[in-house]
């Protein structure tokens, strides 16, 4: 009954001028008839997503075909009481499809390995914290459980979910990046979450004791696996675990190049895995924007302010130095953003990333360090200012961009992405990236921006109004 009643609110809370001003687009559009570019975007593809705009949370889990989609409640999925008033607490009513599906295999005993994929933003996190907090033996005061991510923020943000969702269990938590164990101090916490380098520096220092462990789980496993320093640190810390342990491999992608890694790390893995043309989110409008050359993109970024900051925007570039520019460029010019890579110190970095997360910054000009598994539930618009390549700088790499375009469009939410082409190498880029993923990004002609911004401003708007409607979600 609540949603058919939410969904007469949220069809009424759809502004009149913005539906007048997509029949006039749309009107505009029919009457000009097919262009040359048959295979782009008309406008009335972006400004008549009535679907997208209503389509509801519970909607989407109703779906078959969402990833969202489930037919058990977390009760049936065999959880403690404790785990389901951690729940209630974060506002999850029903499992997405990755949860209904992986929490038998994780929950099964004995312990089975798994290999979980599933789209950006579909909850793989809760799926493997509510194992963890099953699995582990509150009675035992010694490290149980071991989670490694690839970053600083993503890392803290995991251990915010363990300890939001055990908020009804008693369960011990300790973060394990540099810095944040006090010196010499034996971690006796039953949940360690950190950075693979980190994690194992302890162990190696016997601040650690591993003899207890019975889990580990790699979020972004297959960036991890794949890098060789910390592919290499992640093997040498399971290797000093107990081989019962049960192993978790979790990602939104798991390129075929790495699936022999994954399959060493985790042997005999339950899979759950996902297609090519499977990876993509729905509610994320791809887009692109055509410029010629450097000054034209940092031209349509300028342009594009006032829209990435009617919710949230991540701006990507692909290095640190590029990064300090832009941001520098944009202050010059009268703009507020702000900046988050590597080269900042931990404390910088939780700050910079506290202040986005909490809406105190609107727009975030990154590198890759937050490409993965950042979750921010208002970020409606993600900038690839450089597309994301390999180290030869030539290559596309394509798991990069879906991640980072899945920082917006989070859990069933609406989103774009808009990807800046500025030469030749980019536009193969791009036109590998759409092959690569059986996807048609659309083009946002910038010949005319009081068009293009009415584009861009119809998607952003249907998110921000979907955003107050929808209100799940506690991770933020
Ligand atoms: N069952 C649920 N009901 C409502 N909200 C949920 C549910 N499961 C997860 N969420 C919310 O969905 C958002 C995305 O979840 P999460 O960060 O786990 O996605 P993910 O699959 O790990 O994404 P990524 O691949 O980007 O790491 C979070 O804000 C989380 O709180």
């Amino acid at each position: 009954m609540a949603e058919s009643s939410s969904k007469t609110s949220w069809a009424d809370a759809v502004h009149e001028e913005e539906q007048e001003q997509k029949q006039e687009e749309m009107a505009k559009s029919q009457a000009a008839g097919p262009t040359e570019e048959e295979s782009a975007p008309k406008h009335s593809e972006l400004i008549t997503s009535e679907h997208d705009v209503q389509v509801t949370l519970a909607d989407q889990q109703a779906d078959p075909n969402s990833p969202l989609f489930s037919i058990k409640s977390f009760h049936e999925l065999g959880l403690s009481e404790a785990l389901q008033k951690g729940l209630v607490l974060m506002r999850f009513s029903k499992p997405s499809k990755i949860q209904e599906r992986a929490l038998p295999l994780l929950l099964k005993n004995p312990p089975e390995n798994l290999i979980g994929q599933s789209q950006s933003g579909t909850g793989k996190t809760a799926a493997f914290v509510l194992a963890m907090l099953t699995r582990v033996d509150l009675a035992k005061q010694a490290p149980q459980i071991l989670c490694l991510a690839p970053s600083r923020e993503l890392a803290r943000q995991i251990l915010a979910v363990v300890d939001n969702m055990g908020s009804f269990t008693n369960v011990k938590t300790q973060f394990a990046v540099p810095l944040a164990i006090e010196r010499g101090k034996n971690i006796d916490a039953q949940i360690v979450v950190g950075t693979p380098g980190t994690v194992l520096d302890c162990i190696k220092r016997r601040l650690l004791p591993t003899k207890d462990l019975i889990l580990i789980c790699l979020d972004e496993a297959d960036n991890m696996l794949d890098q060789q320093g910390l592919g290499d640190q992640c093997f040498r810390v399971k290797n000093m675990m107990p081989k019962t342990a049960q192993v978790l491999l979790f990602s939104a992608t798991f390129p075929q190049k790495v699936i022999e890694y994954a399959d060493k790390f985790a042997p005999n893995a339950n899979k759950l895995t996902l297609k090519q043309e499977e990876l993509t989110v729905e509610g994320i409008k791809q887009l692109y924007m055509d410029c010629n050359g450097d000054d034209e993109k940092y031209d349509a970024i300028l342009k594009l302010y006032d829209l990435m900051t009617i919710g949230q925007s991540v701006i990507f570039v692909r290095k640190r130095e590029n990064a300090n520019e832009l941001q520098r460029r944009m202050t010059a010019d009268g703009h507020t953003v702000s900046n988050l890579h590597g080269g900042f110190d931990g404390n910088e970095r939780d700050k910079i990333i506290d202040d986005f997360r909490f809406g105190r910054s609107k727009v975030l000009i990154t590198t890759n360090v937050i490409a993965r598994g950042i979750d921010i539930a208002s970020v409606n618009l993600v900038v690839n200012y450089d597309l994301p390549t390999l180290a030869d700088g030539r290559t596309p790499d394509f798991e990069t961009y879906l991640h980072r375009i899945g920082r917006t469009g989070r859990f069933g939410r609406v989103g774009a992405s808009v990807s800046f082409v500025q030469d030749q190498h980019s536009w193969q880029q791009m036109d590998a990236i759409q092959r690569h993923f059986g996807c048609q990004m659309m083009r946002i002609d910038t010949h005319d921006w009081n068009i293009a911004r009415k584009q861009i401003k119809a998607i952003l708007k249907s998110s921000t109004t979907q955003e107050q409607f929808m209100g799940v979600g506690a991770g933020n």
